[in-house]
């Protein structure tokens, strides 16, 4: 919070927070960044090619420029700034897909119901839609797209991430559990070419992540395992990776996840979690937010460093590193105890 408002436009500035969220989806939702690309543009230039109202988008550029997204002349056109070239859609890191699914219908639906989960603990969105996330999103191919677009393009970004601060040369195997399209592991597979890889997610899921691993080269060293991973996971491996898997479950399901991964892996073999480790206190933190939103979508939550070395605990393992990443997210070495 700005300390020079007084307190009460403190709190007014904080409790606008949704109007620019949902006026930068909007922007993201039109592609306005793409359009700007080759030089400034106005509202009435921007409309016609969105087939939008020119006044009506005027404001909304106008509350986003106000905000650092985007920023307009004097000739009333407007231009990219840096947080507005992460909107771009083809840049690396781009934004565009998570912005999308941080905006949608879906999402302020779910946060309507947050007193919901404050009274029940459970998620709100089971509520609103009448099933859990993972389900819906797995069933519905819309919202589907919406969220592994999301993942896909965060995971450009944390993947790179990991990579430079993570050693892997030391492995053989590494299982990607609950890898998603398996970006991560197929960037990890590319760098260490003697490493092989197995992709551990629902059946559905590996098996649509077969273009991706073969587009990136690494199919003849990666094969794609379909399974729950609160039965099992494929045994025998040196390192097992989980990149935004722990903070969806709660201490009990996540428990169950680490302790199949102790059981399989080899005697010498590590555990990577790759999380936002929570600062203690009052200490600002966006992960503080994503933590309501792991409330409000699931069971899970964000845990500070103490929370996750008392998690690996319990489950046999013993937290050795945590390493810091150029993004917001740590990897978080485990090994047995
Ligand atoms: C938040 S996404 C993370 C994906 C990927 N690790 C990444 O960082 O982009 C969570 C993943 O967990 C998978 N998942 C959820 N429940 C699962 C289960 N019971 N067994 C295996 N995978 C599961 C989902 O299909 C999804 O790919």
């Amino acid at each position: 919070m700005s300390q020079e408002l007084p307190p009460s436009l403190q709190l007014m500035q904080v409790m606008f927070g949704f109007a620019p969220s949902r006026a930068i989806g909007v922007a993201a939702e039109l592609g306005i960044a793409d359009l700007l690309q080759d030089g400034p543009k106005s509202a009435g230039e921007l409309s016609r090619l969105t087939s939008t109202h020119e006044r009506s988008l005027y404001r909304v550029l106008r509350a986003c420029a106000s905000v650092g997204v985007f920023s307009e002349d004097e000739d009333k056109r407007f231009r990219l700034t840096p947080p507005a070239e992460s909107l771009l859609s083809d840049v690396p890191g781009s934004l565009r897909s998570f912005v999308t699914l941080m905006t949608n219908d879906f999402q302020y639906q779910t946060w309507a119901e947050l007193l919901y989960s404050v009274q029940t603990g459970e998620p709100a969105f089971d509520k609103v839609f009448g099933t859990s996330s993972f389900d819906y999103f797995w069933k519905n191919e819309k919202a589907g797209k919406v969220f592994n677009d999301a993942m896909s393009s965060n995971s450009a970004f944390s993947s790179a991430a990991v990579l430079e601060a993570y050693d892997f040369s030391a492995f053989s195997t590494i299982v990607d559990v609950g890898g998603g399209h398996g970006l991560l592991l197929a960037s990890i597979l590319k760098k260490y070419p003697r490493l092989r890889g197995i992709l551990y997610d629902m059946p559905a899921i590996v098996e649509a992540a077969a273009d991706l691993i073969q587009s990136q080269g690494v199919a003849d060293r990666c094969e794609r395992v379909g399974g729950s991973f609160f039965d099992s996971v494929p045994a025998g491996a040196d390192a097992y990776i989980m990149k935004h898997i722990i903070h969806d479950w709660n201490d009990e399901q996540s428990l169950t996840i680490l302790n199949n991964c102790r059981e399989a892996m080899n005697p010498e073999g590590k555990v990577l979690v790759v999380e936002m480790v929570l600062p203690e206190g009052n200490e600002p933190s966006f992960g503080k937010f994503l933590d309501l939103q792991m409330l409000l979508y699931l069971r899970g939550c964000e845990r500070t460093e103490a929370e996750y070395r008392q998690l690996f605990g319990k489950a046999g393992l013993e937290l050795t590193r945590i390493l810091p990443t150029r993004s917001p997210f740590s990897i978080i070495e485990g090994i047995r105890k």
